[in-house]
């Protein structure tokens, strides 16, 4: 692992006698795209809000580049770029004017660097439109732009992708990716969005009541997911039943309107497709119902609070 750009030691948040994060341990390496994943209420914004100096810790350390946020806050905390509530827009500005607007106030940001930004981030088309006729994913952008202006190393996006369609989190973490590709930075996103982490980042933090449950690549989690429901669409279900049948009960199928229907891990698929295509059975599609990711959120916080 590289040396990581954050190191979270036992973190603990107490609000009026509440235990809200406890003992919260883990490190982010440089250089990934690492998500925060959690449901509703586990206290991905509390983490947050701590880690960008809007909330003091009770107990615990936060080291951002190595530099403690006790001891060494305005080092740590220059490292950090960040949305933490929906950006701050003007929105009768351009969005290159809320840019140079913002520029004023950190000293160094020159007219070429709010220029390279806005390219990075996709906007150059459309900088010198008002903002109020941006779509919410431009304004994301314009707003990831804006935190990365001064280039810090590490960014962090809480629940970018609210409100997004499928369409502009594609795009955003298009964006993101060729942003820690081309400028080295690290990026923390939270969401309760399973499928979304796990298209957008290298690892994931997954915590429950303010609690980590585990931090693995998301490579892990979907290869450690467990069997999930497939649909196998054929052109004979009967035959391709017949043929699974003579397995004896290896592979348990359901006939139904849409195809078979099976519950296999990622070989079985494989083992599955071999086995019909031999027996002549013409297969035009294979659905997983369920991301095997979903199916471990589930297994590991017994949370039905998912998207
Ligand atoms: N100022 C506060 N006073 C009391 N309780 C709080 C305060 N801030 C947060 N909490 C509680 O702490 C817990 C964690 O909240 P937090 O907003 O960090 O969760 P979250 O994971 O970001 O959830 P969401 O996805 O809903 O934003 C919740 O139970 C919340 O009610």
């Amino acid at each position: 692992m590289n040396e990581p750009i954050v190191t979270l030691q036992n973190v603990t948040k107490r609000i009026g006698g509440k235990t809200i994060i406890d003992k919260l341990s883990f490190q982010v390496p440089q250089g990934e795209v690492f998500g925060f994943l959690g449901p509703n209420g586990a206290g991905k914004t509390t983490t947050i809000r701590m880690m960008v100096g809007l909330m003091s810790l009770s107990e615990g350390d936060i080291l951002i580049g190595g530099h403690s946020i006790h001891t060494d806050f305005e080092k740590a905390i220059k490292q950090v770029g960040a949305i933490v509530e929906n950006p701050e827009m003007y929105k009768f500005l351009s969005g290159w004017n809320n840019l140079v607007h913002y520029a004023r106030m950190v000293p160094g940001i020159t007219h070429h660097r709010i220029a390279e930004v806005v390219k990075l981030m996709g906007l150059e088309n459309r900088i010198h439109d008002k903002v109020k006729t941006y779509s919410l994913g431009m304004r994301q952008r314009l707003g990831v732009a804006q935190a990365v202006l001064h280039k810090p190393r590490l960014l962090i996006l809480d629940e970018p992708t609210n409100g997004l369609d499928p369409a502009g989190i594609r795009e955003l973490r298009d964006y993101l990716r060729q942003l820690s590709r081309d400028e080295g930075v690290s990026v923390i996103v939270s969401s309760h969005l399973l499928s979304e982490m796990e298209l957008m980042c290298d690892r994931v933090a997954i915590i429950q009541n303010g609690r980590l449950v585990d931090v693995r690549t998301t490579k892990e989690l979907v290869q450690e997911g467990g069997r999930g429901t497939v649909v196998f669409e054929v052109s004979d279900t009967k035959l391709a039943h017949q043929v699974l049948a003579q397995k004896d009960g290896a592979y348990p199928a359901e006939l139904q309107q849409e195809g078979i229907v099976l519950q296999l891990d990622r070989e079985e698929i494989a083992d599955v497709t071999a086995l019909l295509v031999h027996a002549g059975v013409k297969i035009f599609g294979i659905h997983p119902v369920t991301t095997s990711l979903e199916d471990k959120f589930l297994e590991m916080t017994g949370s039905d609070q998912i998207a």
